[in-house]
Order: C-alpha cells, then structure tokens, then sequence
C-alpha cells in the first residue's frame, strides 16, 4: 500500500520531468477509476515544478526565449501562464476533491504564479466546504497574508467578507454558540437533576436559575475579557455585543492585522505620525478624545518621506479603512505606550528611532543612554580627557551627534560603532539640538554657533543669542530654517538661520526700530529730516543722516532729562534711596560705572533703558565695537610706535579705577551687585568713555575737558556726566561737525551749526583732539585727518640734541632741566613739559621754542665759559640769568639764530623716528586696528613735516619773530660772572 501511495505521490513528478512527459501522465491519467488528493498534490507540485524551471537560467540552452520554445521541435519551455492554465483547468477538473483539501489549495494559492482570482475562488469554496474537527491549515489566513505581502488590502478585504465575514460563516459561528449553550444548559440540568437526589424539590426550584445565570453569568465575563482586544490597532467600539465579538473574532484580528501592515508599509506608523499631526497640535488631547481617537494624517499635513512617497492610493486606502472599519463596529485606536513615546517625543524632541511598533519609549532612552555607557570606546577613544556627554541627538539612523559641555562635539555612526568626526566649540557647551541640515549649539557668553552637517571644520555662523542668561535649551524649528532658544531665567528667543548677513541686518534694524519708538514713547521730539542709519559698511555703526535738507540753527531732536542715565536718575537709587547721597558722593567716573551697571546688568530686561542698551555696543553684538586703545593687545600698540600716545593709554588707571568700582558696589551690599564680571566693567567704562556727555547743571552743556583721573565728586560739580540716548548716536568729525548739543531749560538739543544737505551725515564734536587721541578714548581715526591732529617733541628728545650736538654734557642738561622746573615753579609758568605739540598748522607750542632758545643759550655760554662743575647754586643762579635775559627777548619778539637752526634739528630728529609710510590704504584697511595705527602715524608726521618746513614755526600767535645774533645776547648776558656769587655792594664797599 505504502508503496502504490509513494508511486501515486510521485505519478507526475518523476524524473524525467518534462512537458512532454507531464503530458503523457496527465494522459494516461484519464484511465485512472479515482483520482487521489495525493495524485492531484502531485500534479500540481509537478505542473509548479515545469514553471520553476521555466524562470531558472539554463546552462546549455543559451538561446533567446521564442527560439528555446522551438528547440529541435521540442516543447521544452512552455509559458507558465499556459501551464498554469492548464494546472487550473486540471483542479477544475478535479474540483470537488480540490477544494475539500486545504493541502492542495494551499499548494495552489502559495505560488507566486497563482492567480489571484483563481486563488480566491478556491480559497473561497474550501471555506465553505463543512469541516469536521480541526482544520490543519487555515488557507484564509494564508491567502490574506499573500495579499497582505502584496499591499492588496481591497482583496484582504473582500476575502474577509467572502469568508470570516460571510453571512454563512456568522451564521454557522452563531449555531456552534447556540449549540454550546445548549450543550451547557443540558448538563447543567442534569446536574441538576442529580442534585435533586440529595435536596429537596423546593430547594431546587430557587437554586436552579441561579446556578444557571451564573453559568452564563462567568462565560459572559469570560468571554468578554477575552474579546477585549488589548493592545490591538483596532478595538471594538463600546457596546458591541460578546456574540458580535465572538462571530467576528476573526475578522477583527485580520482587520488589526491589516492596518497594522498598512501603517508600516506606508509609513503611517507612529513615529510618521508625530512628525505630521502632533506639532500642529498644541496639547495631546486630541488622542482619545472620542471614539475615532486616531486620525490618520490629512494629505496636506502627510510628511514627505524621502523614501516612501506619499500618495493618493495611501489617502483612499485610509479612507476605505476607516470606512471598513465603521462598518465592523471597530475602531482604529491609540496603543498606550504609543501615547507615552507621544509625550516622550514632546519632552524630549523627535527623531528618536521608533524601532518596533511596540516597543518601549523608555527603552528607547535607555537604549541611547546605553550608547554611551556600553560605547565608552568608540566613542572616546580618541580623546585624552573626555567630559560627559550631555546632549545626544540622532539625526538619521547613520548618525548620532553627542555634546559634552567642554564644547566637544562628536558624530558617531552606529553602523560601526565608531566616532566618525568631532570638534570643539570655544567655551562650554550648555544647549544642542540637530536637523538633518543643520548643529545649533548654545555657548557660554550667550553666543550660538551653528553648524552645516555638510560642513563641520568651522562654524557657518557665529552669533550672540538673544538671551543673556545662561542658555538652557535650544529646539531647531520643524521647517530647519531656525531655532527656539531658552535660557535659565525663562526667556525664549526664536532665531532665523538665515546667512549671518541678512541676520545681522535684521537683528540691527530691529534694533534700531525699537530703539527709536522707546524714544518717542519716552517723549524725545525727533525731526522728520533725520533718520537713524546703518553705517557699518564705512565702519561708523549707527549715524544720524539727514533725509532733507536742514538749515543752520535747526533743532534736530530735543531730550527731556527723564531719558539721561546719571548719577541722579537712574533705578539704583530710586530702588534703594539711601544709596543716593553715597553716590552723589562719588566722583563723576564712579558714579556713573555703578549706575549704568546697575541698569545694564542687574536690572537686565526690566531696566527701562532696555531698548538703548540693545543698540550700544554693550547690547548689541552686532555694533560691537570695542577699539579704544586699552582694549589693544601690546603687540598692536607696538604698531603706534614712535607716537607718545602709546605712554597715555592708561590701562593700569582704568584698572585701579574699576577696582575702587567693585569695592564701593561691595560696600552698598546689594547681593546681585557683586557678581560683576571685568570684562563688562571694562565695557561699561569704556562705553562711558566714548558715549558719555558732561551735562552742565547751572550753565548749559560743557564738553568733557580731561577729567578721566581728577574729577570732583558730583555733589561739587559744575556738570554730571551723563549717557544721553539718541544725542550718542551722532558720530563726529573735526571737519564736517555741523551740529552740537545745547542746553535749552530742561531739555538738552541737538542744532545744527551750518546747513546740512539731504543724504549728509550729521555730525557733533567729541572735543577737538588729534587722531591718536581719538583712537585712544573712541576707538576710530578721521582717514583724512583731524584738524586738531599734531606731532610731539618729547623733552627727552631735546635733551638728547642738545647733549649730542653741543657741549653741554647729559649730567648738566640734568641739572639744567631740574632748575627750569624749580623756576617755573616760582615764575609760575609752564615751558617744562613732557612733550610739546606741533600743530598740523605748522606752528609749534612756544614752550618748545622758549625752553629750546635757554638751551641754545646756555650751550653757547658753556662755550665760552665751561659750567658743568659748579655747584648746583651757582648753575641755579646762572641760569635764573640765562632765563630772564631770554624771557626779556622773546618778549621783544626776537630768538637768536641758533635756536631757528637747533629748533629745525630737532624736528628732523623727531621725524626721523617714524617710519616710511604707505599713503595708500583702501577702505577696509581703513578699519582695521592696523591701518588706524598707520593714520595716527600719518597725522603725526604730516603735523611735524608742516612745523619743519618752519613757514609758521616762528609766527606765533601775534608774533612774528625776528632773530638776533646769539653773540649778541650771550654777550650781554656775560658781562656779568654768572656762575659766581656777585659781591653785594656792601662788601665791595
Ligand atoms: C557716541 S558713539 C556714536 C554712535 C555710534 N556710531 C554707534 O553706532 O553707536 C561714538 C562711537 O561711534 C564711533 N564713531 C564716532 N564717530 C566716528 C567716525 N567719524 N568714524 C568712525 N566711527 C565713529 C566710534 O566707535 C565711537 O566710539
């Protein structure tokens, strides 16, 4: 038997297989009495076999496809599709046996040449054939999951309906429950019955419904816990009956297993679904709110997957699902721990891989943490001291960017395991967030530093955020082309991407909008002919232009004094009034560094000053423009050498000055005052120093004379140094001032001095000073010159001419100079000095030419006779002569003929100290710390080269000087012994 039943199972597909041969079996076949389901198995594994073989490569037969067909007149290579329709033909001949045997129909239906429609159709009637016990192979179940793989969810569904949604099948469902309810109230009545035996009739009669209803009562509970899908895609709606749920039990597992597919396959999946719904969505309440809690995304809001292109088949598939599933008392709902990675998400921002459907959002944290913990070494590895990781972030799943707060920031590719990149920020590291374009990372000092993943060797921009704070978060925003930035004080600041140009742009318009409406809001009266402009381009930051024409004496803008920051208006002392006389106590730099730190830094935003501080220097990084002198380093001011300015910058004044500043805000005892940092101490002083104004208090507007040591204190003062908002933003120029501020009651005005034309710029006065110091306290040079501008002569140079060129010796010019000084003292006049200017007009201080012509004369008297050896009191009593009889000349209009030559020695020298200079500087040269230090040299040598060509030199003031022989006034001076006690006349007597 065993072996008729081998014979059987291999009828058709013994070697050699062939078409021919399966043809001539399927002939001799037609003699067979019966046909066997093994025979019928055969053949359909055989005619399968034929296809296979059909799609295979062949070794020998390498001949185009409609020749191998004809092959020596063979039929070698039949179609499969006529194959098939011959093995469809054959079942059909055979149907009743087909259908009744789920083998068979699924060897049919599992190839992947089978017909979809032939396979329902078989499926179909194998369905509905009875079944007596325990079905081995479910051919529904393997048909759906065939079309499932092909995202045929139409014919899912409608095999659905044919088959465990079929009226039939519910019917029979229905029969089978009616049958074990039956079966059950039959035994429990003969349990009953039996029960009887022992009790009474009576008793009975009460116990049976109950012991019935409870029966039913425990199935009923059972079964509807256990149709309580948990955990499923879709859930019965509330209400549906245990017989609907248990009749469509399969359904509902084939309807949750289809839209789980669906969602995956068209990445509608969870993770998708964030990205596209959530973040329109302020809250998460829109999730199981009603029984429709999930929504699948409109076709407007679908994301655009790169991979998986949306389209309108997904839309119409979710259309028809939802309709299918309406129609099923089902509900496509939300999985609990999807709701959690939801709220997951919003905490902690997307992007974090949604592996699988079900897994664990806090897994996921875990997972990634875990990076790091079990990763130490792909990930540090090549760094000497690595720091934690303190933001993490995977950007795709190639590429996971990990921070530490030292400012390092590594790529790292888990596809194998290894950092792939890394750099470092310039300070420490306190917030992160990444796109698929873009590394925002918020710094120390409140600067952001983004980074083009494309691109990471250096920052695409550097900026100073928005905040000032230390920053706590940064979220980039969906669209890539900015981000939200949040510091420890709760401030949020949103931040375009766009190129650091059209940023900076932005950020300095604002600015100045804000700026000017604060000063209208804060009563400033403003001409409509001038405007706020952007000067940066020519190096000038913010300017005031005029944009009409303005006639002399035309008021430009009026400040009433509640805008002026000084020492008695101001937060500090309206805060804490006892601090007023203290601070009025103090002199005029004190002061005003105390309260001006008082509303930039303690106040912060709350300061009503807030608006002007963002357009100053100290607010606004992008007018940041610190270049006064003491903000160069020592090699820069090298540059300036041999100009005398580089012995006045005055840093180590500036620091002992903001030394006593955090000693006196230390003693005021206001906790948030202690904090302050150097660096914005220097800021603010030199902010006051190049913005500051002095305001006169009894008798109008007086100009800032020298006061940065020696002032007074502001009780005592005739002025108060003062920030004026607006009047501050007028830049100056010694040859185009054309405005000046001037006291009107109690309002200070900004007039013009002279006509003005449209487009012009409008320009007050610093005072008039030489570039070099102009350089020194505002930090810029006029490129064409100050009028104001001069060289100097040291003393020390003319000291060295005259020990180098005459016969004076260095000891004797010593006792000389220290003499002069001694006189000057009792004459009360000041020729003495360190260094002596010479004006670009081409005149020279007359000190210069006086202290010059005693040195000429007394080097011709040491000629004539020698006086280094005598004691000092006969040098002392000499040179008193000297200087009378040169007083007494010079008073006459007359110097001597030495002094001229000596004098133009003595500027050649000075001049032979610079260097040669290149006239030519192109405009951005202009701006920088080099080309500025190339113009003060410049203005210093043009200055002395006009005093050396001596057309001036010797018209000073009123005077234009005559010159005498020097032997004439040496002479006259020697007609006494100078050098020696002149016998009084008594003792002559
Ligand atoms: C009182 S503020 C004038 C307003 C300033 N431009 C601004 O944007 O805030 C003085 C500062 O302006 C700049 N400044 C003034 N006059 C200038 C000029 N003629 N050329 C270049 N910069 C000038 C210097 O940086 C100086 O320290």
């Amino acid at each position: 038997m065993l072996c008729i039943r081998r014979l059987y199972s291999t009828f058709f597909s013994k070697k050699p297989l062939n078409y021919e041969a399966l043809a001539l079996r399927v002939a001799e076949l037609r003699s067979f009495e019966r046909i066997s389901r093994d025979l019928i198995l055969d053949y359909t594994k055989a005619n399968r076999k034929l296809q296979r073989i059909n799609r295979e490569p062949r070794g020998q037969f390498k001949v185009n496809p409609t020749e191998r067909a004809n092959f020596l007149n063979l039929k070698v290579n039949i179609p499969s599709a006529t194959l098939e329709d011959e093995l469809w033909d054959f079942l059909k001949e055979h149907w009743e046996v087909c259908v009744s045997d789920e083998e068979i129909v699924a060897a049919f239906i599992l190839n992947p040449n089978a017909d979809i429609a032939r396979s329902f159709q078989i499926v179909k009637a194998n369905f509905s054939m009875p079944h007596s016990g325990l079905k081995l192979l479910d051919t529904v179940s393997l048909l759906l999951r065939k079309l499932l793989k092909k995202n045929d969810y139409h014919n899912c569904i409608g095999l659905l309906d044919a088959t465990y949604g079929s009226a039939g099948y519910k019917n029979s469902q229905k029969g089978l429950l009616k049958q074990h309810f039956g079966g059950c109230t039959i035994l429990i009545s003969a349990l009953s019955i039996v029960q009887f035996c022992f009790i009474s009739m009576a008793l009975l009669y009460y116990l049976l419904p109950f012991t019935i209803l409870s029966v039913y009562g425990t199935a009923y509970g059972l079964l509807k816990v256990y149709f309580s899908s948990h955990g499923e895609r879709v859930s019965w709606r509330p209400h549906t009956s245990v017989i609907h749920r248990y009749t469509h039990r399969h359904e509902q597992a084939w309807m949750n297993r289809m839209i789980t597919h669906f969602e995956e396959h068209s990445e509608l999946n969870f993770k998708n679904y964030h990205t596209s719904e959530v973040r329109h969505k302020p809250t998460l309440g829109i999730f199981g709110q009603d029984e429709y809690d999930m929504f699948l995304p409109s076709t407007t809001s679908l994301p655009v997957l790169a991979n998986h292109a949306r389209n309108e088949h997904t839309e119409l598939v979710a259309k028809y699902f939802r309709e299918e599933l309406q129609k099923r008392r089902l509900n496509w709902k939300i999985l609990k721990e999807e709701q959690t990675l939801l709220d997951f998400w919003l905490a902690h921002g997307e992007n974090y891989e949604w592996v699988e459907p079900d897994q664990d959002p806090g897994e996921m944290q875990f997972d990634y943490e875990n990076t790091r913990m079990t990763s130490p070494l792909a990930i540090v590895k090549d760094h000497d001291t690595p720091s934690p990781i303190n933001h993490l972030k995977a950007v795709s799943p190639n590429l996971i960017i990990c921070t530490s707060i030292d400012g390092t920031i590594r790529y790292f590719d888990p596809r194998i395991n290894r950092v792939v990149d890394s750099h470092s920020c310039p300070s420490k590291l306190f917030a992160f967030d990444a796109t698929s374009q873009f590394v925002t990372v918020g710094l120390a000092d409140s600067q952001v530093q983004i980074f083009d993943l494309r691109r990471r060797d250096a920052p695409w921009q550097s900026r100073a955020s928005g905040l000032r704070y230390q920053m706590t978060n940064i979220r980039s925003f969906p669209s890539g082309d900015g981000f939200a930035l949040s510091s420890i004080d709760g401030r949020v600041s949103m931040e375009y991407n766009d190129t650091l140009e059209e940023s900076q742009k932005r950020n300095f318009t604002d600015k100045t909008e804000t700026f000017v409406q604060w000063l209208k809001d804060n009563k400033v009266d403003i001409s409509d002919k001038v405007e706020i402009k952007d000067l940066r381009s020519v190096g000038q930051g913010r300017a005031l232009v005029a944009i009409e024409d303005i006639a002399s004496d035309e008021d430009l803008f009026k400040l009433p004094q509640e805008v002026f920051i000084n020492a008695t208006n101001n937060s500090l002392i309206k805060e804490y009034p006892d601090l007023k006389d203290k601070i009025l106590d103090l002199p005029q730099w004190e002061a005003l560094i105390l309260v001006l730190m008082y509303e930039w830094q303690v106040k912060g935003k709350d300061s009503k000053w807030t608006p002007y501080f963002d357009i100053l220097p100290i607010g606004d990084s992008e007018n940041y423009k610190f270049d006064q002198l003491v903000f160069w380093s020592e090699e820069e001011i090298d540059r300036l050498k041999p100009s005398y300015i580089v012995k006045r910058i005055g840093k180590a004044s500036a620091e002992a000055l903001l030394q006593k500043v955090r000693d006196i805000a230390a003693s005021f005892g206001i906790k948030t005052f202690e904090n302050m940092s150097q660096s914005d101490l220097h800021k603010a002083a030199a902010l006051i120093m190049s913005y500051s104004f002095d305001v006169q208090i009894e008798n109008g507007h007086d100009q800032d004379e020298d006061d940065e040591t020696d002032s007074p204190d502001v009780k005592n003062s005739s002025y108060i140094k003062s920030m004026l908002p607006l009047a501050d933003t007028l830049n100056a120029n010694t040859n185009h001032h054309n405005a000046s501020l001037i006291q009107d009651n109690d309002s200070l005005v900004m007039r013009s001095i002279k006509p003005i034309e449209k487009g012009q710029q409008i320009y007050n006065t610093y005072s008039d000073h030489p570039n070099a110091e102009i350089l020194r306290r505002y930090g810029y040079v006029e490129p064409e010159g100050s009028t104001a501008d001069f060289g100097e002569v040291s003393l020390d140079l003319i000291k060295k001419y005259f020990v180098e060129s005459t016969s004076l010796l260095a000891t004797n010019v010593e006792d000389i100079i220290s003499i002069l000084l001694e006189i000057q003292e009792e004459e009360d006049e000041e020729f003495v000095v360190d260094s002596f200017d010479c004006y670009v007009s081409g005149e020279v201080i007359f000190e210069m030419c006086f202290l010059a012509q005693l040195l000429t004369v007394l080097a011709k008297i040491n000629d004539r006779t020698p006086f280094n050896d005598e004691s000092l009191e006969n040098k002392g009593r000499g040179i008193r002569r000297v200087f009378k009889k040169c007083y007494q000349l010079v008073e006459s209009g007359k110097l001597t003929e030495s002094l001229k030559v000596n004098l133009f020695k003595i500027l050649d020298l000075r001049i032979s100290e610079y260097p040669e200079l290149d006239e030519t500087l192109n405009e951005s040269q202009l701006q920088t710390r080099e080309g500025m230090s190339r113009i003060v040299l410049q203005s210093e040598l043009k200055a002395l080269r006009e005093c050396a060509k001596g057309e001036k030199l010797f018209c000073i003031g009123d005077t234009n000087y005559t010159f005498i022989p020097d032997e004439k006034l040496v002479n006259n001076i020697l007609k006494k012994s100078i050098f020696s006690e002149a016998p009084s006349k008594k003792q002559k007597v």
